[in-house]
């Protein structure tokens, strides 16, 4: 059983008024790997974390994306680190400028593993491998996997799945990093089985339009505070939660700063964010 602070208001010194945007990535408090996807990328999203990245994983033809979001002159200026996966998907131009480039290519071929796995094994191999060494930094980590929604559904199902086995069969990239989903609509993360307390960014999520959804089977018992529809309320300690079974909380609201929740089973928390609201 885990007991955890899952805190996104380091979003806000990253969508930010300007006074934050001065600091360093080399001063963060902590470390920020970006891993892409192949969907289409939204700059005011990905621009501001660019500037504060330190590694940029591109999974497979998420690398294509990249190429194509910035002109010839600045697109030297928006490299990534890293492109992973079995490379059916990247354009030969594509590989061939980024190589040249220095960007490092890994290609696997295996065809029983998404391209999102890979790259999620490539992220726990640096950040452990950081870990373990002598000049390490030791800045907490913090993985944010780029628009992973609202594109095929078998995609983004199986990129929910391969983080619920992160948290419940291989617990090794958890105890290095902190992962959430994020694009322009909403901020997605997992939450192992345990007790949770959750602080949202100002200026990124919305205090509505909030979801806790048991996606590994049913979670027997859930109790929250802090939200305007808690489970398990004074009557009843605790509530459950399954999907297709009689309840999951959609459409709920954070009413207090600090949101705490207690589960036997693991969930993910969803936020949708303000330029959700904005654009809608
Ligand atoms: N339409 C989509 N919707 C959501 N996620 C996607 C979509 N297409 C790709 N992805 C994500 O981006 C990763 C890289 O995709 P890419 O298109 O390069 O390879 P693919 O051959 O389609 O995917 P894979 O080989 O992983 O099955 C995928 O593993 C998946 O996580
Ligand atoms: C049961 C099962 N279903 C589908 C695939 C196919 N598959 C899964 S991941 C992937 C992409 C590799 O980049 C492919 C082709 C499989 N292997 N096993």
């Amino acid at each position: 059983m885990s007991n955890k602070i899952h805190d996104t208001t380091y979003l806000d010194l990253i969508f930010s008024e300007e006074e934050f945007k001065e600091i360093a990535k080399e001063d963060l408090p902590f470390k920020i790997t970006l891993m892409l996807v192949n969907r289409p990328i939204t700059h005011e999203i990905f621009d501001p974390l660019y500037k504060f990245a330190s590694n940029i994983i591109c999974c497979d033809g998420a690398s294509n994306r990249l190429y194509h979001a910035f002109s010839d002159s600045d697109r030297g200026n928006h490299l990534p680190t890293h492109i992973v996966g079995d490379l059916d998907s990247s354009k030969t131009e594509v590989i061939d400028y980024y190589k040249e480039k220095g960007v490092k290519i890994i290609k696997d071929g295996d065809q029983d593993h998404t391209d999102f796995e890979k790259a999620l094994n490539l992220i726990k191999e640096l950040l452990v491998k950081n870990s373990e060494d002598e000049s390490k930094d030791d800045r907490p980590n913090k993985v944010i996997v780029l628009f992973p929604f609202g594109g095929r559904i078998d995609q983004t199902l199986s990129s929910m799945h391969v983080l619920s086995r992160y948290l419940t069969v291989d617990a090794e990239l958890k105890d290095n990093a902190e992962i959430i989903l994020l694009d322009q609509n909403s901020v997605t993360q997992y939450l192992a089985a345990g007790e949770h307390e959750i602080r949202i960014s100002k200026n990124l999520e919305s205090k509505i339009g909030v979801g806790l959804i048991p996606l590994s089977g049913k979670c027997e018992n859930i109790k929250t505070s802090g939200l305007k529809w808690n489970l398990g309320n004074s009557e009843e300690e605790f509530s459950s939660l399954e999907f297709g079974g009689e309840i999951i909380s959609t459409s709920n609201e954070i009413i207090e700063d600090v949101v705490t929740i207690e589960n036997s089973h693991s969930l993910m928390w969803t936020t949708t964010t303000k330029l959700y609201y904005e654009n809608d």
